[in-house]
């Protein structure tokens, strides 16, 4: 997977205009009866990267792809989709959404369903989706009410990409797949985005598995955003100072600590490189550090790991993810309507 901080070509070397975003949000909120799903949630993601979507239960990922989607409107602030309003014609013709719940035709066969796509859909890429079918030996004269639920899940994929988006939206995609399936088909999502510069938001619980798949992130909390960027700008930006058992503890100053705990990592303190029996500290980087023992970059999913179980601390929203101006994205929409 290509982590380049500038660009996130591919095999083909697809590469957009530097600074076009594919979503930018300005102080966005959403508030149900119950109280504030999204509150203040300003980021853009660039156009052409596949972007993690994290957070606890009821963090509010969902709420910000219906956002997006146009499912529901926002209470506050302002949202754009490749520059234009969620919903406007524009918009809605370059994205796709592929929810929890895929909604499919029971009654119609797989063929049936394809066959839908290609009429409603202006770009729709008939090898791309047959392929994704066909690969799960997924009969096309089935009825869809007759799959597994992975088998329903690897047709709603199928949809979604045959569509051709420039921007894929998928809501926990992989939670009923296994894990052969799970693999291959973020294979497909990788090697997909790549030829044709897709920009993919894609919301899980599965930490470990977003790293082979994510070059950017957006992780939420109680509604906030609580980090956003790229992967490697983030992880950059952080380190995980260890000490042996019972030994010193790390010199903390200048940093500041995300998650202080006996084990940092999926698997005790820098778990992930097998390096089991040391406390650790994960820390946000308040001036130099020389990476060597004690101190190295956490990896993706002791990042994560460490910003879940501390939803409180400050937000960290990297350069690349700052949304423009309020103005630039207010006045695009009212030309007329601006006097000075
Ligand atoms: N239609 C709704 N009406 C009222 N409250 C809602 C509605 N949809 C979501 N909420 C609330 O908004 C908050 C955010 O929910 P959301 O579904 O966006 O979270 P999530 O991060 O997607 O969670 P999960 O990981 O469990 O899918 C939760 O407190 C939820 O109860």
């Amino acid at each position: 997977m290509n982590h380049s901080a500038t660009h996130h070509p591919g095999p083909a070397g697809y590469a957009h205009p530097a600074g076009t975003s594919a979503i930018e949000a300005h102080g966005l909120g959403k508030k149900y009866r119950r109280g504030w799903a999204l509150r203040e949630v300003s980021f853009r993601l660039p156009a052409g990267r596949v972007c993690g979507l994290v957070g606890p239960n009821g963090a509010g990922k969902s709420t910000l792809m219906s956002l997006v989607t146009h499912m529901i409107q926002p209470t506050t602030g302002a949202l754009r989709v490749f520059g234009e309003a969620p919903g406007s014609q524009g918009a809605v013709r370059r994205t796709a959404f592929l929810s929890q719940e895929k909604p499919l035709f029971r009654r119609f066969t797989v063929a049936e369903t394809l066959r839908l796509g290609r009429e409603l859909n202006p770009r729709w890429d008939q090898g791309v989706a047959e392929g994704i079918v066909s690969a799960g030996q997924v009969p096309l004269t089935a009825r869809i009410g007759t799959l597994s639920g992975g088998q329903r899940t690897r047709v709603a994929f199928a949809l979604a990409f045959g569509k051709r988006p420039d921007l894929l939206i998928l809501d926990e995609p992989m939670s009923d797949l296994d894990p052969l399936v799970r693999r291959e088909l973020m294979e497909t999502l990788t090697a997909e985005a790549a030829q044709h510069g897709t920009t993919v938001l894609v919301s899980s619980h599965m930490l470990a598995e977003l790293q082979y798949i994510c070059d950017y992130l957006l992780v939420v909390a109680n509604g906030g955003l609580r980090l956003a960027g790229e992967v490697d700008e983030l992880r950059a930006a952080h380190a995980l100072l260890a000490a042996p058992d019972g030994g010193p503890s790390p010199h903390l100053a200048p940093h500041r600590v995300i998650e202080s705990r006996g084990a940092v990592g999926a698997r005790g303190a820098v778990g992930a490189r097998g390096e089991e029996g040391r406390t650790g500290v994960l820390v946000r980087l308040g001036g130099p550090v020389e990476y060597g023992a004690p101190a190295a970059p956490p990896t993706l999913e002791e990042l994560l790991l460490g910003y879940l179980r501390s939803p409180d601390v400050p937000a960290l929203i990297a350069p690349s993810a700052q949304p423009g101006d309020i103005h630039d994205i207010l006045t695009r929409d009212q030309p007329e309507t601006v006097t000075a």
